[in-house]
């Protein structure tokens, strides 16, 4: 008995490293497909992949595995999010990769159902439990922008504006010096505008503001990573996010366990806002980022011109108030 326990030990101590495609077909769906029965986790819906073998790159990987379960190649890879995930009976790292540029046209070559999707309809199909980080990685846009000072409502809203025009679709509104009440005023009229783009607004708060109909999600201070998941799940309604400031592996850890959708990361470099504090460096943000179990933005003296930079250090983008706020 307890030789079995000890082999059933080092079977979920065993690391499977999986290479696992996001496809985007050129319309902007993603490709799913359905599990075969007689597989782990048969009968739900996964990104096509399967096992690196030894002597493979990922890329390589993910084009042997796309053409022998569907028939077909990709040229294009961005690296989307690596998560670590165990399961009572094997523990998974899922190397996950937003691919596109297709050859060929995509057949269940095991008999497996396929099916191309909007990102939205993500939500509504049954993955694997590991699969939840990574479907918030294609849900979230690469830019997080968090609002920084604003002397009159018109400047605020004027701001906001031209960063929707610009592109930005995630938005913090933070504005600490204001009682809540024109607080929620002010975040009212920005969800308004926020709306025509499907942009979402996060507010800065306790979990009770889940409650208002009109919430895109809140964004948590480290400090509150302490309330139990359990107070959030009371709240929250399907489509809503949950986000938490985090600046080391400690309160990484703590967003995780309070079940946070996303995190921002910082101060990855030195910031004009905090001059005397030590910021952490590219190498240790790759560390804690490639480690995290939820989708991470990178937060501090980054500019929008980084996003790829932080991609490819295995983060969801950049986050930032003074590279979004000041400029034009
Ligand atoms: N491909 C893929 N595997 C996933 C996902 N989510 C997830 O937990 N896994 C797990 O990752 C592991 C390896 O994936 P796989 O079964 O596709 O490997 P494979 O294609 O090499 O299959 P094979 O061993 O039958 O040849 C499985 O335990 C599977 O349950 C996902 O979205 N896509
Ligand atoms: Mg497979």
């Amino acid at each position: 008995m307890a030789k079995k326990q000890q082999s059933d030990q080092k079977q979920s101590d065993y690391v499977v490293h999986v290479a696992v495609a996001v496809i985007r077909g050129d319309d902007g769906r993603i490709l799913v497909a359905r599990r075969p029965d007689d597989k782990h986790m048969g009968g739900l819906w996964e990104f096509p992949g399967g096992k690196v073998e030894p002597d493979e790159d990922l890329k390589e990987a993910l084009n042997r595995e796309l053409m022998e379960e569907l028939d077909i190649t990709v040229s294009t890879f961005q690296p989307l999010i690596t998560i670590q995930h165990q399961y009572p009976e094997k523990t998974v790292l899922l190397d996950t990769w937003l691919v596109s540029g297709v050859n060929g046209t995509p057949k269940g070559n095991e008999g497996q159902e396929v099916q191309w999707v909007e990102a939205d309809g993500l939500t509504g199909l049954d993955f694997p439990p590991a699969n939840e980080p990574i479907v918030n990685a294609v849900l979230l846009p690469g830019q997080y922008m968090v609002t920084g000072l604003f002397s009159s409502a018109a400047e605020l809203i004027e701001k906001v504006s031209r960063q929707l025009e610009n592109g930005l679709r995630l938005i913090q509104f933070r504005a600490p010096w204001l009682q809540e009440k024109p607080y929620l005023h002010l975040a009212r009229e920005l969800h308004h505008l926020c709306q025509p783009f499907n942009a979402k607004l996060l507010l800065k708060g306790d979990p009770e503001l889940l409650q208002e109909t009109w919430c895109d999600g809140i964004h948590l201070r480290s400090d509150q990573l302490s309330i139990p998941a359990s107070e959030w799940k009371r709240y929250r309604r399907k489509g809503q996010w949950l986000a938490a400031s985090c600046h080391n592996e400690e309160q990484l850890r703590a967003a995780e366990v309070a079940g946070m959708d996303f995190v921002t990361l910082s101060p990855v470099r030195p910031t004009k806002s905090h001059p005397g504090r030590l910021s952490m460096g590219h190498e240790r943000a790759t560390e804690l980022t490639l480690c995290s179990r939820v989708p991470v933005y990178w937060l501090g003296g980054l500019g929008r011109s980084d996003e790829s930079l932080a991609i490819d250090c295995g983060a969801q983008g950049v986050a930032g108030i003074g590279a979004f706020w000041l400029t034009h």
